[in-house]
């Protein structure tokens, strides 16, 4: 599907067609990556585009694509954001040459910042409903990708942030202690709703995100790593060549074997949203509709800004 006809649909309903997305078994076993490209023989084809937020180039010969998350200041993933993000994740996920993603962010210090709070703050029910569907919609491209996904983290990343990363089938962080991660939500008196919760839980298992989700806790990198919630650190100058270096072994395995393996860990969960979708949009109105919540979100935005003042 043409990324406008796309954006046009998405800007209707809010929602990304599921048929858009190719079942695991659909995609074609590629063989690994050659051998590197020899001097003097014209550059790989190389495929970019690029929005208002987001910048990814596809590498057509080893299939990895680089995607880039370039929204001052913090890429805060707001309506704007996370339909740009889910149209991305569609063009790469259809193009037969790509067969990883690596997203990292273009902003020093900062992966992603999370939710944009001004979405939840002071809008419309419809606002609301748009809102939360390109939520989760962003999810499920993400954690239901056929792609090998590896998360270069490189900043700190609260919340939505965290929930990018955890999305992914693999995570390396810049080894900066300043650098934190983690499911903070209950920091700014909201809840996580279930399936980042899940998300959580299948990666650092349900004590750890037990105890980490009810305090909101934001774990700077070397205990991050101890939590296993990133999978390794390395010094920020080797962030990229890391990522590359991983990927290029994920991607050495079969596609077929490694896709379906992944729809196997991945399945209940996807589908758990999958089934409750509406009700999930309506849990998350009423809760962010009610003053006290409001409240909460408009004095942690306060809290932000003095904090810089
Ligand atoms: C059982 C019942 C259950 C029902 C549940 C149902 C539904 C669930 C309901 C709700 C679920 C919502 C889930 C929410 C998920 C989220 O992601 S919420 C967002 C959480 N994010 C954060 O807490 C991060 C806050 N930001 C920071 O800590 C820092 O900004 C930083 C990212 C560490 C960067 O620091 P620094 O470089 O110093 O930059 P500044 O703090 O100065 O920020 C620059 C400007 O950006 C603004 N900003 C920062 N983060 C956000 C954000 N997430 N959204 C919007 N805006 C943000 C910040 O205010 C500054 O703005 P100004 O320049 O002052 O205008």
């Amino acid at each position: 599907m043409a990324a406008a006809t796309l954006a046009r649909r998405i800007g209707r309903s809010g929602v990304l067609p599921l048929c858009c997305r190719l079942p695991a078994w659909d995609r074609a076993a590629r063989p690994p990556p050659g051998p590197a490209q020899p001097p003097g023989l014209p550059l790989a084809p190389c495929r970019s585009f690029s929005n208002n937020k987001i910048q990814v180039e596809l590498d057509e010969s080893s299939g990895v694509a680089m995607m880039k998350f370039k929204s001052p200041p913090v890429n805060s993933l707001s309506l704007e954001f996370l339909t740009e993000f889910s149209i991305s994740l569609e063009k790469l996920e259809n193009n037969k040459a790509c067969r990883g993603v690596i997203i990292t962010s273009a902003l020093p210090k900062i992966f992603s910042s999370g939710l944009d709070i001004t979405e939840m703050c002071g809008k419309s029910i419809e606002h609301y409903t748009e809102f939360w569907r390109a939520v989760q919609e962003m999810w499920l491209r993400l954690y239901g990708s056929n792609m090998v996904t590896v998360a270069a983290v490189n900043g700190s990343s609260p919340a939505g942030g965290c929930l990018v990363a955890l999305s992914c089938d693999y995570r390396i962080m810049a080894e900066n202690p300043k650098f934190s991660i983690g499911l903070n939500e209950a920091q700014l008196g909201i809840v996580a709703p279930f399936w980042f919760k899940d998300t959580f839980v299948n990666v650092v298992g349900h004590r750890i995100a037990e105890r980490s989700l009810q305090l909101g806790s934001l774990h700077p990198a070397p205990e991050a790593l101890k939590l296993g919630l990133v999978d390794e650190l390395v010094p920020e100058e080797k962030l990229m060549e890391k990522a590359a270096a991983v990927m290029a072994q994920w991607l050495a395995l079969p596609d077929h074997a490694r896709q379906l393996t992944k729809t196997m860990m991945r399945k209940a969960v996807l589908d758990r949203l999958v089934a409750h979708r509406e009700e999930d949009i309506k849990n998350f109105i009423s809760f962010v509709s009610k003053e006290s919540i409001q409240k909460s979100l408009r004095m942690y935005m306060e809290m932000l800004k003095k904090r810089k003042s």
